[in-house]
């Protein structure tokens, strides 16, 4: 037995549903009836008591009371006249329980949750992973509103693909899912790899969809120089991830911002005082001197024997001292930072650039669907925040012992004594992202580089001895290697090359978005998509190189015009454009130099267990997975003198009173207690 008491559209009905209401002795009724201004009736939803179309509210209750099986849904009428009637069980006190349970959304999110359940686990582990993430472990009533506004999102982005078919567009990467689009093709965490493989299908030009945002990827050096040459203009703005807009004070600093008068003003400022070719000439001791303690240290481990040695270890402890010298002058030995105590100069490093760097690439599901960045995800942003905000304490506490020592002494030409004599109009953060900035991109792509250049060498004795010999033969055995030698090193600077073509630091620029429909290689790239450079592409285009997937320093020995994207981009680890690196000029004087050295003093093999480590992983840049452990056999019994007289440092004072605790080798107590 069974009797129709609710229905969605119709005076008769309506007044049926009232009397049925009011029968159960809910204080408001199921629904109610709203008059449009065409003098229609429509009905409210039951899920959410407001006011839908009748024919949607007829599919939610179908939806809702299908899954519960406790109600049947009847429809009579057709089109505009139809109407969704209940049949509810004669049982009057049946009649309210069932009615009332059907009325509240947790009996749908309670239907929903083992069918959420059920397909979770039919799902694979990836797409179960990212749903996972968007919904939540349980299907929740946010679960079920993120669910609907990503439906209504996908639909929308449906309708605009639509739209747009009849434009000439790059190739659509296929098997992309309605909702997350080819995001679950790219689980291999290596997306530089998948898209260099996707080039094979089709071409160096194509769209991929990551959530709802549209991607183009470009993996060719002529269409890489028609984006960030030609179009410049129209893709010089940088999109952020959540950990990226943090951690840069929202592109407050050179290499995040977008390009326009406070990007320019920055990039002047730390080109002309420290990446410059001229101020990079006056910050050799600094360099050397790093490159020196690097060898005495390794020296001083091996305790003049032959032994294993952690490689990477050895270079970022000689890069990060050097970073701070260049910018502060010193190396602080202690730093007392107000809330976090007395800092030693390591935990600096772990809070200026391990932190940053581990937290910068934090997903952010909401990133790829920017309609849905209302809602909250407190804990990733908390994390986030927190790193910057311990960086930005300790910068401001580094500031503030500089700004001391300037009332003690004359100014050096250390680049935070030029900035805060010679930029006072800077902002708090402005100024403290500008010290920053060139510490921590000092500490990471030249020790990836350096890392990989050293791992090559230890596995080809042959190609290790070619570089010894060359360096011998250009240095000989008395004294050690210097940057004056570069230029007659064509196997080093081809090594070099090579590994900055094969593992290429930054993999993919990070993406610029398209202010105005462009066309590159004869396809539209639509106004609103993003542009992917996908530098490792470019670099392993096998068109351009033969045998692209192995390393092979003869390959660029003697190739003049193999200028790193200046002008050719057949190898563009730098990027190109305007926007090419800043830090090529320092980079070129780091790296070579600590290949150099190291080879020049020791004879590297691998462990046996060290072969099987050559797999990357993909943070910021590409990492080497497991750091370097190479076997060192001295081949002299300490470090070779350097031929550079160490005078030119770049912390001379300035005034005739020269403190020689601001010439060359400064640290942090003696800049602290400096007399003058
Ligand atoms: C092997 C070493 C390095 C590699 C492979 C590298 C790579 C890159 C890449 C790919 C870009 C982005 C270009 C673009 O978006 O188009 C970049 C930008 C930049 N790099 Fe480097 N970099 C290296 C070393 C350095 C060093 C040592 C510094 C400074 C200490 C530095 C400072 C910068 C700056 C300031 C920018 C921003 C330039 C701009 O946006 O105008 N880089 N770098």
């Amino acid at each position: 037995m069974s009797s129709t008491v609710v229905c969605t559209r119709g005076n008769k009905s309506q007044r049926a549903l009232q009397r049925s209401s009011q029968a159960f002795g809910h204080d408001r009724p199921a629904t109610y009836a709203r008059e449009n201004d065409r003098g229609r009736r429509n009905c409210a939803s039951l899920f959410l008591g407001v006011g839908v179309p009748s024919t949607l509210n007829g599919v939610l209750m179908r939806l809702q009371f299908a899954l519960t099986k406790r109600l049947a849904v009847a429809r009579t009428g057709r089109g505009r006249r139809s109407s969704h009637r209940l049949l509810l069980p004669a049982n009057r006190r049946r009649n309210e329980q069932v009615l009332r349970r059907a009325m509240s959304i947790e009996t749908v999110v309670d239907v929903l949750q083992p069918l959420y359940a059920r397909a979770l686990a039919a799902l694979p582990g990836p797409a179960a992973d990212v749903v996972k993430y968007i919904v939540g472990e349980d299907f929740s009533v946010v679960g079920l509103i993120i669910s609907f506004a990503v439906a209504f999102l996908s639909l929308m982005t449906a309708a605009r693909v639509f739209a747009r078919k009849k434009t000439n567009l790059p190739p659509t990467v296929p098997g992309g899912l309605p909702l997350l689009g080819n995001m679950l093709q790219l689980k291999e965490k290596k997306p530089h790899k998948t898209f260099t493989k996707w080039v094979q299908q089709l071409g160096p030009i194509f769209h991929v969809k990551m959530g709802s945002i549209d991607n183009v990827v470009i993996s060719s050096a002529e269409l890489a120089k028609e984006v960030l040459v030609t179009h410049f203009e129209s893709v010089s703005t940088r999109r952020m991830t959540t950990a990226m807009r943090i951690l840069t004070g929202n592109k407050t600093m050179v290499a995040m911002s977008d390009y326009g008068e406070e990007h320019r003003m920055l990039k002047k400022m730390v080109v002309g005082n420290l990446l410059g070719m001229s101020a990079q000439r006056a910050n050799r001791a600094i360099r050397e001197d790093a490159l020196n303690t690097m060898i005495d240290e390794m020296f001083e481990d091996l305790k003049g024997n032959e032994g294993v040695l952690d490689i990477r270890r050895s270079i970022q402890y000689a890069l990060f001292p050097f970073s701070m010298r260049q910018v502060f002058g010193y190396v602080p030995d202690k730093l007392i930072v107000e809330g976090l105590g007395e800092l030693g100069k390591w935990d600096i490093f772990q809070i200026l650039v391990l932190d940053p760097l581990k937290h910068v690439i934090e997903v952010d599901w909401r990133n790829y669907f920017p309609a849905l960045s209302w809602v909250p995800n407190t804990q990733l942003e908390k994390r986030v925040n927190d790193t910057h905000e311990r960086k930005l304490t300790v910068m401001g506490a580094l500031i503030e012992e500089q700004r001391k020592l300037l009332q003690t002494r004359e100014p050096t030409r250390c680049y935070a004594d030029i900035v805060l004599m010679e930029y006072p109009n800077l902002s708090p953060l402005q100024l403290k992202h500008s010290l920053w900035e060139p510490i921590i991109e000092s500490a990471d792509t030249s020790l990836v580089t350096s890392e990989w250049a050293l791992y090559e060498i230890a596995r080809n004795p042959t190609i290790q001895e070619r570089l010894y010999s060359e360096i011998i033969s250009v240095v000989g055995t008395s004294r050690m290697v210097t940057e004056d030698d570069y230029p007659n090193l064509p196997f080093l600077e081809a090594i070099i090359k090579e590994t900055l073509r094969y593992y290429t630091p930054v993999t993919i620029l990070p993406p610029r978005y398209v202010h105005e429909d462009i066309k590159v290689g004869g396809f539209v790239i639509p106004k609103d998509w993003d542009v992917l450079i996908n530098l490792y592409g470019i670099n392993w285009d096998p068109k351009v190189w033969s045998n692209p997937e192995v390393w092979n320093p003869d390959r660029c020995l003697g190739d003049k015009t193999l200028d790193l994207g200046v002008k050719d981009f057949r190898i563009v680890p730098f990027g190109g454009g305007k926007r090419m690196c800043a830090g090529m000029t320092q980079a070129f004087s780091i790296i070579p130099m600590n290949v150099a050295a190291i080879v020049q003093h020791f004879e590297l093999s691998l462990p046996p267990d060290e072969n099987i480590n050559a797999e990357d992983t993909v943070y910021l840049t590409s990492h080497k997975l497991h750091p370097l452990r190479a076997l060192l056999k001295p081949r002299v019994a300490q470090r070779l003198p350097s031929s550079l007289k160490s005078t030119s440092s770049a912390f001379e004072v300035k005034s005739s009173q020269s403190c020689p605790a601001h010439a060359t080798h400064v640290d942090a107590t003696q800049a602290k207690f400096c007399p003058l």
